[in-house]
Order: structure tokens, then sequence, then C-alpha cells
């Protein structure tokens, strides 16, 4: 086997540096088959490899077999789950397996999910369904399409093995999927330190969070810890920053028209990044109600709560930042969550649309006379704006009678208001701008929907045939660009 660039690469021990309070060091399984069933090329160019250079033997060693020399670490956490606090969790059934820099400067960290056992498996097998592992593939390459900040994964092993759920036909295939995510670190790592007090150790999570994660605030924090004074603003700071990255993250889920399905505080990342792709689900109609996960009983993660969960959840995380910030400067902070939400979904809305540059008081009517259209049509959410920009014509700017209603399914006047407010912004445009309506419609409308019938219908074929073809052929329908 030619040299394997995984384990050239240049990995920085930045969070196994923080020492072990935070992490345990673990051991893979060892499993009876490894067969490479994806690789996420187009990553391995983030990290500066050449795709041509990595074979999938190396993928194989490094991600199956893990027969690399490093250290792997189990990171420790807490949760709120489903408003529980559950002191029971961390890493289960994956490890951070190192960070590395990619060529855009950042830190990244590749980490795994059904690698085996550590010490917060419980009573649980440590393992990932293949299922589980496909699926996760299909929501991280389909949200980073539509603009989600998503993490993304590397690659997906078989590992042979039969497993038994109580929400798949089993028994069911193994694998091994590695994720590429900007952090790992979650709400619950904070709140685990908080159950043991230990605001020291928030202190200096703080501090690495800070300087890895929000370089800009970063030089100040040098600055600052020079001259020995105390850190306090520069943490309310970073509190105040996730508090925005989480409204615009809640934002692009709810454009995307995405359910995450299990919004507890262990799946909360502190860089604002969305990750965990469980029971997730696209939604099909317009419906707040709309709930992904069998077990949430009461629709406490539905698809028109996910804003009002995130702030709760970023309001959970100031009881331990408490420890080293008045709650008052936290609370500053959080009080810019709604009004950064909105203006965020409502612009992310208008995109769709095909809209920039709306005035506000025009995007405000024209975004609740959507969601009206959106309610009482029978059409899809994603078939909506997919027709937008299919049948979108210039000369709907010269008449507002040439916009078909194909919605005709709802109350001919909530059409007709949608279509004024539309026709109206789209007469203010040059013949310029009108070019990137169109143009605009198609990139944030891409025809591919991962609703989950056809995510059925690719592990149908898996299952039934072991034919991968459907599933890569969805995977590069979800890569390219819709433009
Ligand atoms: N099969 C399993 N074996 C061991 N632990 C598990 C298993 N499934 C889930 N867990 C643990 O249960 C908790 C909640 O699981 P959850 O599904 O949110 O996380 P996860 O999907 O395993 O990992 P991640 O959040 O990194 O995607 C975590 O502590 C997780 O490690
Ligand atoms: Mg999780």
């Amino acid at each position: 086997m030619t040299p394997n660039p995984f384990i050239d690469l240049n990995y920085e021990p930045a969070l196994e540096e923080l020492g072990e309070d935070y992490y345990d060091l673990v051991a893979p399984a060892e499993f009876p088959q490894h067969i490479l069933r994806w690789r996420n090329d187009p990553l391995l160019l983030k990290i500066g490899l050449d795709p041509k250079s990595v074979t999938d033997e190396h993928f194989i060693q490094t991600f199956g077999k893990f027969e690399v020399p490093r250290s792997f670490l189990a990171l420790r956490y807490h949760g709120y789950q489903f408003g529980e606090y559950n002191p029971h969790l961390g890493d289960g059934r994956g490890f951070l397996f190192g960070q590395v820099r990619g060529v855009d400067g950042e830190l990244y960290d590749f980490g795994t999910k059904g690698s085996g056992r550590t010490p917060y498996s419980r009573t649980a097998d440590g393992r990932l369904t293949l299922k589980g592992g496909v699926r996760e593939v299909l929501a991280a390459e389909a949200l980073h399409q539509l603009g989600v900040k998503t993490s993304r994964c590397l690659s997906v092993v078989e590992t042979g093995e039969q497993l038994w759920r109580g929400d798949e036909p089993s028994p069911t295939r193994s694998c091994v999927m590695v994720r590429f995510s900007r952090s790992h670190i979650r709400f619950g790592t904070f709140e685990r330190l908080y159950y043991f007090q230990r605001s020291d150790l928030i202190k200096k999570l703080l501090d690495h969070a800070i300087a890895v994660y929000y370089p800009t605030l970063a030089s100040p924090l040098a600055a600052q810890s020079k001259k020995g004074s105390d850190c306090t603003e520069l943490y309310a700071q970073f509190y105040a920053e996730l508090v925005l990255r989480v409204a615009e993250l809640a934002a692009q889920w709810m454009t995307a028209g995405f359910c995450h399905a299990v919004l507890n505080t262990d799946n909360m990342s502190i860089t604002g990044e969305s990750f965990d792709y469980g029971p997730y689900a696209f939604i099909p109609n317009y419906n707040p109600q709309f709930t992904a996960a069998y077990f949430d009983y009461y629709g406490r993660y539905s698809y028109g709560n996910q804003p009002e969960i995130c702030r709760l959840n970023l309001e959970m995380l100031q009881i331990p930042l408490k420890l080293v910030v008045p709650q008052q400067e936290l609370e500053t902070g959080l009080a810019q969550y709604d009004s950064h939400y909105f203006q965020t979904y409502q612009q992310l809305m208008m995109r769709k649309l095909g809209l920039e540059g709306v005035p506000p008081a025009v995007a405000e009517a024209l975004l609740e006379q959507t969601i009206y259209l959106l309610k009482d049509t029978q059409l899809g959410y994603h078939e909506f704006f997919i027709r937008l920009s299919e049948v979108f014509d210039a000369s709907w700017r010269e008449d507002a009678t040439q916009i078909p209603n194909w919605a005709n399914a709802g109350p001919s006047t909530t059409w007709e208001n949608w279509r004024n407010l539309y026709y109206r912004q789209l007469q203010s445009y040059s013949p310029e701008e009108l070019s990137q309506v169109a143009t605009r419609l198609r990139q944030h409308n891409p025809k591919t929907v991962l609703l989950r019938p056809v995510i059925e219908s690719v592990w149908e074929a898996i299952t039934t045939e072991d034919n991968w073809e459907p599933f890569y052929q969805l995977v590069r329908e979800l890569q390219q660009s819709p433009v």
C-alpha cells in the first residue's frame, strides 16, 4: 500500500492538550469486516488532500480498522434530554479521532460514530446502524447544499455486524461513520462541568473555544490575559456571539424545511453548527406541528418549535456560564436572539422567493402571505418553491395576471394577496435585477429534495439487493450546485 496520507496529516492536539478532565482515552472496537461504502472526496480538498492520492484502502485502514498511531478521546458531556437533565451521557459510541487545520485556516474535527463501546455507552452496544450512517450522510449533504452550516460525513465503512434496534427491522447492518465538523464541544460539555462545580474547567474551556472558534474575539483575550485582567466581558461576548450563530442556524433549518428532531443540549454545538442527524425529516408540507421522532410524544422538537427550543437551550447554557459571568450580561446577549432569528429567517425566505434588497415592511408582509399560502394550499413546501423557480418569467414584472395560479388549491384571496405583493416587488427591479431573480430562485431551490420516501427508496435498494447506485446517484445530485 502506498503511504497513507491520513497518517501524515498535520494533526493539532488542541482538545487533547486541555487535559483528561474533558475526555477518556478509549480503544476502537475490532470489526469482522470492513467495506468502504462512502468517501466524501470534496472534503479531502478542504484538508489539502488530493482525492487521487487517497485510496479506499487508506480510508479503511484509518477510519474502519483505526490502524493509526493516534489517541482516541471519548469526550465527556451531559445534557438536557427532552427537558430532563441526564448526567450519564458522553461519547458512548464515538470518539474524537483528531483535529486538522483546513486549507481555509479553520480547525476541524474528525469524530467517529459507531466505533465501539466507551465508558459512556451505558447498556448500549456502541454501534451505528448502516441505515443511520446512510441517513446522516444524506442529511448533511442536503443541508450543505441548502446553505445550512452543518457537519458533513467523511466516510462510512460497513463493519459486518448484526445489530438489534427497536426502530429498524432487525437484525440490521452496522457501520462506522466519520464526521467532519467544526467541533464536538456541546452545550452539554459545559453543563457537565457545572454539575461538578468546576468553574476553573469552565474558564479553561471557554478560553479554548474562544481562541479556536471565535477568533475575532480572541486577540482581545490575549491582550487581556497578558494584563492579568479577568475575562468576564470576553466570555459574555462569546455567549452573545453564540446566540447570534444559533439564531442563524435555526433560521437556516426553518428555511430549508428541516426538522432536526432531537434538539437536546448534548446535540447543540458551541460553534453554532448543526450535527447529529438521527430521526430528522424534511417537512413534506408547511406544518409547524410536524414532528420527526416517533418518541417525541408531545411535539417538543416539532418543526415550528425549533427556534423557541434553540432559545431555551441557550437560556439553559446560562446556568454553567453564570459561574464565570454575571447573569445580567448573559441576558443582554440572549435579548438579541428573537430579532436576529426573525431578520435572518425573513432574509433567507426572501432569497428562496428569488428576492433581495426587499424593504423591511414589504418583506414582512410578503413572508406572512407566503406562510399563509403554504398553509392554505395543498402544495408541498419544497414543491411550491421549485415550481416558482420553474415557471418564473420576466413578463411577471409587467403584468401581474401573468403569474399563474398554480397554487389554486387554496382560497383565491390568499393567492391574490401573495401575487400582488410579489408583483409589486418585481416591479421595483430593473431588467438586470430581474434576471438575478431567476438565478436566485434556481440557486436556493434545488430540485432534489430529501423527503422520507426518497431516503427509503435508496435504502430499499441497499437492503434488498445491496445496490448502492441509487444512493451514490442521490448524493451526486445533492452535491451538485443547483445553478
Ligand atoms: N448504540 C449506542 N451505544 C452506546 N451509546 C449510545 C448509542 N446510541 C446512543 N448512545 C449515547 O446516547 C447519548 C445520546 O445519543 P445521541 O443519539 O444524541 O448521540 P449520538 O448520535 O450517539 O452521537 P452524536 O451526538 O455525536 O451524533 C450519547 O451519549 C450517545 O453516545
Ligand atoms: Mg447526539
